[in-house]
């Protein structure tokens, strides 16, 4: 150990503390909690640390690292939710630290080293990317995830990414916003030495002390070619990732100002490539979509942060071993989800033949996670390992959840929670994936509720982000959670939800197919309206998502609506002619597609005949019973307005904390485009007196499917966002 002078530096400021030790290294640390973001702050810490490092002969080099075992998370992105905000115009703009990296970290005379743990992410790896070499602890996050936000990078990680690690690989992480770990990061030059997290102080300093005698000489990344190769290597790069990034995103500029500004700082250097980065950082950040990103990212976070701060003291219990009862489609994504993040799975069903169909379908979930690049082969194969399968409850005692995922039959959960009570231990959660019943109802003859609780995955689970954690009113807090701890465990976007009729999500996405369906007994083709949806940004238009999850799902949860509100459901003759006809979806290999053997699904010239039928039965009629009067914009107005509605109604039912809730389920439970900000974001972007003006025209037009709820009149009345709408804590659900 060397020793270090325990004086902070004299110009010690809370969010930059420099140490100097007695190896004449000097030590910045980050200290920004959370996540040790790029606060004006801290710019200003490192800037009066670095001034002063300079100056001092007693230091010969420098490392920065960030407290806590965090190196950094980037630039603050609070900070430019503040200059969208701001009423100010000459206030939007972003005090960029260009300087700061360019001409101070960069070109510092004296060697920086980056001593990274836990994550270095946006601007955070940015930083590191200036420093003349990087140190990072095993398992590092190194990413830079900018896109996601709806902006490039800022602080040139345009630029030095792709001269570190070469363009192709540069591009992949910017691209896909995906972070890679510092052993991959490694391998790809972009980490200098990768150790135990307890050595990385230390490798660290001996690093820079390394480059303060010519042993090692440094590179400065801003300057270096050698990885990007000649300009027509380069140039043909660029090009296919444009074809390919046209392919990927719709509707948003931001992916090809990133390509474009690559493009350029290749082409006339670094210097002015991070300049022109700046300049088109500053200008994405106040476009719509980058508020949209950002506001997901930030409600994201708090649908279960709000349960932790209404419940202090509680502590999560970790969920180690569970079971899964019911192997079919559902229950074994389930297992394959919770097998891909380590958790053993004990699978029960009835009969040996149902049990090695739903083993061969985990196996094929597993198969889908390693070619989407989400597992290697090999950690497929130890994740099936964790599988045991079962036709008793052998093995139920010891464990910590157990998920039930048969068919929607009220009696025949009661009998399985029943058993499961008498062989589950006391503290075993008992969970239901239902999205039919109410968890109160199929919980209704157990002893102890209170660790009862819905666990509503989507379709496909292993793939679909959110997860409903159903809280009834017995349900205890330690239950939720528990809860909420595992959803973070598996990688799931968690949402707290009332025990009512369709949760939350489903509430979104049956009137989403239900509106859809109505258009199509007014007279429009549905894979027109597939298609223009898609336009609008969803993964795929209504009909084919009906395919995918199964039409008699979808057929099975408006039974819900069709009960508790009959009249704003429009229950199209156009299902039941085609489950008559065995036209059930991609299961059945035909439904408003037909699949043969690929999933793609092609337009099947038959259906017009159940059209047609269908249109004579429902006999809906209206003013643009021309369809052909119809623009894209209605067509997407008349479904969307139709939901946002229906999200009033959900916000009025207390079923969820509040509006944003709304967001996140329809992102990330109906793939509503996050870069629109959920439903209620891009509702408020319309402006609930428009939506309601729209919706009173097709009420009186169409009827009471399009009667506009109370509480977006209130809105309307008081010209107030529905994003206003006051949440409340789950505890008050
Ligand atoms: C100019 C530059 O090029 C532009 C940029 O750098 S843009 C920023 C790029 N960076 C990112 O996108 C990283 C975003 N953050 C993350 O991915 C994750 O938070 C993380 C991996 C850093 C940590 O994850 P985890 O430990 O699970 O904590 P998580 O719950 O996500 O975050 C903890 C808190 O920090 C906040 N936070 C995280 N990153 C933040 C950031 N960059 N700015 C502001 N707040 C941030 C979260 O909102 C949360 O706040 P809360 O407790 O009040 O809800």
């Amino acid at each position: 150990m060397i020793p270090v002078c325990k004086r902070l530096c004299a110009m010690a400021i809370k969010t930059v503390m420099m140490e100097v030790g007695g190896d004449k290294v000097a030590i910045m640390t980050i200290n920004n909690p959370p996540v040790n973001s790029l606060s004006n702050a801290v710019h200003n810490g490192l800037y009066k640390c670095f001034k002063e490092a300079q100056e001092r002969n007693d230091i010969k080099a420098i490392v920065i690292t960030g407290a806590d075992g965090k190196f950094c998370g980037g630039a603050d992105i609070r900070n430019f939710q503040k200059k969208q905000n701001a009423e100010d115009e000459s206030e939007k703009s972003i005090i960029a630290p260009r300087n700061l990296f360019n001409n101070v970290i960069e070109a510092c005379e004296k060697p920086v080293v980056a001593a990274i743990e836990g994550f270095a992410l946006g601007g955070g790896l940015e930083l590191a990317m200036v420093c003349h070499a990087r140190v990072a602890s095993e398992g590092t996050e190194l990413g830079l995830p900018e896109l996601q936000l709806g902006i490039i990078p800022g602080l040139g990680g345009t630029q030095r990414l792709p001269r570190l690690i070469g363009l192709d690989k540069a591009l992949d992480m910017l691209l896909t916003s995906r972070s890679i770990s510092a052993e991959t990061g490694r391998e790809y030059g972009l980490v200098d030495v990768v150790t135990h997290s307890s050595d990385v102080l230390e490798t660290s300093r001996r690093q820079a002390l390394a480059m303060v005698h010519p042993r090692k000489s440094w590179l400065i990344a801003l300057h270096r070619m050698d990885k990007v190769g000649n300009s027509d290597n380069f140039l043909k790069t660029l090009t296919n990732a444009r074809a390919k990034a046209k392919r990927k995103f719709r509707n948003v500029r931001y992916p090809f100002v990133c390509l474009d500004v690559v493009e350029e700082g290749l082409c006339k250097g670094g210097e002015i490539g991070t300049e022109l980065e700046t300049k088109a950082c500053r200008a994405l950040v106040n476009t719509f979509e980058a508020r949209a990103l950002m506001h997901i990212f930030f409600s994201q976070r708090s649908t279960s942060k709000v349960f932790y701060a209404s419940t202090p003291g509680l502590k999560a219990r970790a969920v180690k071993n569970v079971a899964v009862v019911g192997c079919g489609l559902m229950g074994s994504g389930i297992a394959a989800t919770l097998v891909a993040h380590n958790i053993p799975v004990l699978v029960k069903d009835i009969s040996s033949t149902v049990l090695e169909n739903g083993l061969k379908m985990i196996k094929e979930n597993l198969e889908g996670l390693v070619k989407k690049g989400k597992m290697t082969e090999l950690q497929a194969r130890d994740a099936l390992a964790l599988v045991k399968t079962t036709e008793s409850y052998k093995g139920f005692e010891s464990l910590d959840l157990v998920v039930e995922s048969v068919h929607e039959d009220l009696p025949l959960k009661q009998r399985i929670f029943h058993e499961l009570e008498s062989v589950c231990s006391i503290n075993c959660i008992l969970a239901s994936n239902t999205s039919a019943l109410k968890i109160a109802a199929i919980g209704a003859k157990l002893s102890f509720q209170d660790r009862m609780a819905g666990t509503h995955f989507f379709s496909p689970p292993h793939v679909m982000q959110l997860l409903e954690i159903v809280h009834a009113d017995q349900t205890s807090a330690q239950t939720v959670m528990d809860l909420l701890s595992l959803a973070k465990t598996l990688n799931k976007v968690p949402l707290i939800v009332k025990d009512v009729p369709g949760f939350a999500a489903n509430r979104l996405f049956v009137p989403y197919l239900m509106f859809s369906t109505f258009l199509v007994d007014l007279g429009l083709d549905p894979y027109h309206i597939d298609a223009v949806i898609k336009d609008f940004g969803m993964p795929m238009g209504p009909f084919r998502v009906a395919d995918f999850t199964g039409i008699r799902t979808f057929q099975l949860v408006s039974q819900t609506f069709l009960v508790n509100s009959p009249k704003s459901f429009h229950k199209s003759p156009l299902i039941e002619l085609l489950l008559k006809d065995g036209r059930e979806g991609i299961v059945a290999k035909k439904g408003f597609y037909n699949y043969g053997n690929v999933n793609h699904g092609e337009e099947a010239a038959e259906l017009k005949r159940y059209l047609e039928a269908s249109r004579q039965i429902a006999q809906v009629r209206g003013e643009y019973n021309n369809v052909e009067n119809l623009l894209d914009t209605d067509i997407i107005e008349m479904i969307f307005f139709g939901v946002a509605n229906e999200a009033c109604k959900v916000i009025k039912d207390d079923a969820v904390t509040g509006p944003t809730a709304l967001d996140v389920a329809s992102v990330f439970g109906m793939g509503f485009p996050s870069y629109r900000g959920g439903i209620i974001f891009w509702a408020d972007s319309k402006g609930p007196v428009y939506i309601l003006n729209r919706l009173k025209e097709w009420w009186r037009e169409y009827g009471s499917i399009y009667k506009p709820s109370s509480l977006l009149e209130k809105c309307a009345a008081m010209n107030t966002p529905l994003g206003r709408i006051v949440s409340r804590p789950p505890s008050k659900l």
